[in-house]
């Protein structure tokens, strides 16, 4: 059971987007009970119209019929009195035994007497008395109505004494409810002649002229033997019925069926049919009503109810709709921004007015959001400053790697690289570079004499001296090793290097640091000069070998001097 439901709700229903399975629910919601419901009444309206009609129509048939056989019965029990009376008697006697004055005396004595006791009766408009052949005993009828009454006469049932009632009509169409009735001779028993009373059939209908049973129903008499309607009530003039309706009140007789079937029309449209039978008469009273006009009240009803089913319909499927909507909007939304936040962007905001779980969610989402940016910001400025301390760091690194320990200045690798870029930039700009190459002399004595921290500090004198003494920012002064340094003098003739060198050395000789173990009784220094126009050929090595040169030059011919190394020959400076 779990199982199911988990498939159902947890997996096949979430293939169907949010949207749609609310829209579905409510719809359903709606619908289906409004069906079920519509359905049910439908059902039960139609079948109760049904049987309203049934107890309705067959009690209306029951009562007509009832009020039929009291004008029958009224009619028969007259009708005994005058075929027993001594004058009709008598006058039949005559008749058949008399001599002809005789005949046509109880011809007029029968006239007079049938328009003694019917005459009188609106309603009836043919009475005569037939004779044994079924004549009529009047010498006023034409021929042709006797013709048209003995015939009837003579297809008349034998009814064993009963008075027999059909329909009779003339060659002109007028038609008759009649009652044939035997006179005896009472002397005998012997047949004397026949009663023929016609009534005018509205006699009988204005019995039911008035009843309207509603649903197009009519009401009439039918006879049973050969379903020809015998009375019906308002302007209904047909003379049959549907062949239909006599077989299916047959049947429903021979089923033990009393008062109510159905048939079929011949356009095979359904009709309900009520009935009752009039006692000592082949006639019965009939309603019918077609099912589809006692439907139309039902049919009427389902279309409100259809109506009101779509209407809902639509009112539900617009809220459905719109609380779909309601979620699955901010849904997506949630979604589309969670998305845009996979590209970084963590400034994108949910809006949120509401109460529902969706707006705490994107207040959730707000708040984390922020956090998260805030934490992207606080990481950024992290990075950042981690990135220029590492710079500095660097730059630090780059420094210390490029300075001398000791002195400060320039170390040789440094020298070394820049003296590479002014060869290079030399030989583009043509321009002459200059190199100085000072070495401290006696240092070793001095070192001897006044220790090797006093050698440190007189080092860092020299240095000192150095750099105050190369401003140009393309100049660069350098601890080439030990107690040698260099100087690289850019775009600079041998004029300018030798007074630049010799500006350094007479700065050193005028600290006059005290070096007791030197002739000049302080520190001194000797510098080599070189002032050259490099070409390609020329590499670094070769520049230093020359200043080097110069430099040992100064320190044989007895040092603290400056000694210049053009390319071609080296000049000696001399002790100023
Ligand atoms: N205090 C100190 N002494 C150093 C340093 N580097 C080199 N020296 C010393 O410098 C001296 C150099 O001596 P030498 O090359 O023999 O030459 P000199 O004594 O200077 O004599 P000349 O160069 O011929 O005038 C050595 O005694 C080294 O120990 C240093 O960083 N600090």
């Amino acid at each position: 059971m779990k199982k199911t439901l988990d498939f159902l709700s947890l997996k096949l229903l979430r293939k169907i987007e949010i949207r749609y399975r609310l829209i579905n629910s409510f719809v359903l919601v709606s619908l289906v009970p409004l069906l079920i419901a519509g359905i049910v009444a439908y059902r039960e309206s139609s079948s109760a119209s049904q049987e309203k009609i049934r107890i309705f129509a067959g009690e209306v048939v029951k009562q007509v019929a009832q009020n039929m056989l009291q004008q029958i019965e009224k009619i028969e029990s007259s009708s005994e009195e005058l075929v027993v009376s001594e004058r009709m008697q008598g006058a039949l006697s005559a008749y058949y035994s008399g001599s002809e004055s005789d005949r046509a005396a109880a011809r007029a004595g029968m006239t007079r007497l049938m328009l003694e006791n019917y005459g009188s009766f609106e309603y009836i408009n043919q009475k005569y008395v037939l004779d044994r052949k079924h004549r009529i005993i009047d010498s006023q009828v034409f021929a042709q109505l006797g013709n048209g009454v003995a015939h009837f006469a003579d297809d008349a049932p034998d009814m064993k004494g009963r008075p027999y009632w059909g329909v009779y009509s003339t060659a002109a169409g007028q038609k008759s409810v009649v009652m044939l009735r035997d006179i005896l001779f009472k002397g005998n028993n012997r047949l004397a002649g026949t009663l023929f009373i016609g009534l005018k059939p509205t006699h009988f209908s204005r019995i039911f002229d008035s009843v309207d049973l509603g649903y197009g129903s009519r009401l009439f008499v039918v006879d049973s033997r050969d379903g020809r309607i015998v009375v019906s009530g308002g302007q209904d003039n047909s003379d049959a019925v549907e062949s239909g309706l006599v077989a299916a009140i047959a049947q429903t007789v021979a089923n033990g069926g009393k008062d109510f079937t159905s048939y079929q029309d011949g356009n095979k449209k359904k009709h309900l049919a009520a009935f009752a039978p009039i006692p000592h008469t082949d006639w019965m009273v009939v309603s019918t009503t077609p099912l589809n006009a006692l439907n139309a009240e039902v049919r009427s009803i389902r279309n409100k109810i259809i109506l009101i089913g779509v209407l809902c319909f639509i009112v539900s499927f617009a809220l459905s709709f719109i609380i779909a909507r309601s979620i699955s909007l901010p849904l997506k939304q949630l979604v589309g921004v969670m998305k845009e936040t996979k590209t970084g962007n963590y400034l994108i905001r949910m809006d949120y007015e509401g109460k529902d779980e969706i707006t705490v969610l994107s207040q959730r989402f707000n708040e984390m959001a922020s956090k998260v940016y805030q934490h992207n910001e606080h990481l950024e400025e992290q990075v950042a400053a981690r990135t220029r301390e590492l710079e500095l760091a660097n730059q630090k690194l780059e420094a210390l790697s490029a300075t001398d320990s000791l002195t400060g200045i320039a170390n040789r690798r440094r020298f070394d690289e820049a003296l590479t870029s002014e060869l290079r930039r030399a030989v583009r700009s043509q321009k002459p570079l200059a190199l100085l190459m000072l070495d401290v002399d006696f240092f070793k004595n001095y070192n001897d004499r006044y220790g090797h921290l006093a050698g440190d500090a007189c080092l860092r004198t020299v240095a000192q001296i150095l750099r105050t003494s190369s401003r140009r920012a393309t100049d660069l002064a350098a601890r080439y090793g030990g107690e040698e340094f260099s100087i690289i003098v850019a775009e600079s003739d041998s004029e300018r290097a030798i007074q630049l060198a010799e500006n350094i050395r007479a700065a050193i000789e005028n600290l006059h640091i005290p070096h007791e173990d030197s002739p000049f009784g302080f520190v001194t220094c000797s510098i080599g000069v070189i002032a050259v126009q490099v070409d390609d050929s020329m590499s670094t090595d070769t520049l230093l070998r020359l200043a080097d040169a110069a430099m040992y030059l100064a320190k044989s011919q007895g040092r603290n001097r400056v000694v210049l190394n053009d390319g071609n020959d080296i000049t000696g400076g001399s002790a100023v």
